[in-house]
């Protein structure tokens, strides 16, 4: 049950709901006691005509949905689209141009109707960072919406474990932050499992100091390593005093923080609210353009859109010259490298794996060229996927 109630509160990676518990205490007008004496019969019988309305329109737009997935070709695929998702997000983005309601805000009811109507053709089983409230289950819940089956998991290791044996039909990860770079659990997974990359989420991330005592009252703080990196010159400028603690997420930082005198977490919006913690200081991040970028992982294949992204894993040889020669494929192909990470091979043999990637899809005559040509060059190169690029969600 304590999934649905999260599920519930979950609706977008927006701040409005946990910055509530910021507001002093105001005096409030004494209440009247019932809405007809408030309002008057004329707004009241407009708002009945209005919600009438919105009730048929989500219905009619809910099984709309359905039926397009269900007389799609591919069925399967159209449960997972994440192209038609960015285009329904511009669509929206730009419709909603004159408010009042936020482009979260509107972007979250579209969400909720087409993570409805998925639901009403076949549940979606997605694995996660968890405990709930993470960033990577805002991700999660940004591409698949509250009505899939989320799957919280204690390590990054295990939402791989999960997709690899077929429990969950997909797992989010973070891959990638601009303030801090790569994510060396997800990248060290790859190397473990073959598993391929079938969507990203980009979330600008702001991180908040959660407690329950008083600031001055802290003296021990949680984070994930990455959360404590990205905050690291606020933390020492402004908490000098506190001891940093590594735990396996955020949302783990604030389920400590609920519990422990004198704790605090580094950890969202959200994971104040569900937790029950104040937030003591709003954003902390040392960069304010600090942005994760999460993989999806999963079996599905997306088509090309022409705003795509390709991500390979090469081993190249351990000789003078090899990484040049590498790079000099993409350059003579005239694609544009998005992405380019080194990770030593496990085992006794010296050298480095690549994660290598880059703009445009497999599909893509330029981009077989390339990789043909790359295959003939390195040691051994793995494929992880091609995903339409996505824009950062606020
Ligand atoms: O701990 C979390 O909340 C996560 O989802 C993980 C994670 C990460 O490892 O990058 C995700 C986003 C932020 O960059 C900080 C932490």
């Amino acid at each position: 049950m304590a999934k649905k109630k999260a599920v519930k509160k979950a609706t977008s990676t927006s701040k409005s709901k946990a910055a509530v518990k910021k507001q002093p205490a105001q005096k409030q007008p004494a209440r009247k006691s019932s809405s007809s004496k408030r309002n008057p019969a004329s707004i009241q019988s407009e708002l009945k005509k209005i919600d009438r309305e919105i009730v048929k329109l989500v219905n009619k737009r809910c099984s709309m949905t359905i039926k397009q997935i269900k007389s799609d070709p591919d069925p399967r695929a159209a449960m997972f689209d994440p192209k038609s998702d960015e285009e329904l997000r511009e669509f929206i983005e730009k419709l909603n141009s004159s408010g009042p309601l936020t482009n979260n805000a509107v972007r979250g009811i579209f969400r909720q109707i087409l993570s409805s109507a998925r639901r009403q053709i076949h549940p979606q089983r997605v694995a996660y960072l968890g405990p709930a409230y993470s960033y990577t289950h805002l991700a999660a819940l940004e591409r698949f919406g509250e009505e899939a089956d989320m799957v919280p998991v204690n390590t990054i290791g295990a939402v791989f474990e999960e997709v690899n044996r077929g429990n969950t039909e997909f797992g989010v990860v973070p891959i990638e932050n601009s303030t801090d770079g790569r994510v060396v659990d997800t990248l060290d997974m790859f190397t473990r499992l073959p598993l391929r990359i079938c969507g990203e989420v980009l979330i600008a991330v702001h991180h908040n100091l959660l407690a329950r005592c008083e600031r001055s009252e802290i003296t021990e703080i949680y984070s994930k390593p990455q959360a404590l990196s990205q905050c690291r010159e606020w933390l020492s400028r402004n908490m000098p005093q506190a001891h940093l603690h590594e735990v396996t997420s955020t949302s783990t930082a604030a389920q400590l923080a609920a519990t422990k005198p004198g704790a605090a977490a580094v950890a969202s919006h959200q994971a104040s609210v569900e937790y029950d913690l104040q937030i003591i200081v709003e954003g902390i991040e040392d960069n304010t353009n600090n942005v994760t970028r999460f993989a999806v992982i999963g079996e599905e294949v997306c088509e090309p859109t022409g705003k795509d992204r390709t991500a390979i894993l090469v081993h190249i040889a351990h000789k003078a010259g090899s990484l040049a020669d590498t790079l000099q494929i993409f350059k003579k192909n005239k694609v544009n490298l998005t992405w380019i990470e080194s990770f030593p091979l496990r085992g006794e043999e010296p050298g480095y794996l690549f994660f290598i990637d880059f703009e445009g899809h497999i599909q893509e005559a330029h981009i077989k060229r390339t990789i043909s040509e790359l295959e003939k060059r390195v040691v051994r190169l793995e494929t992880m996927g091609s995903y339409p690029r996505s824009g950062i969600l606020e």
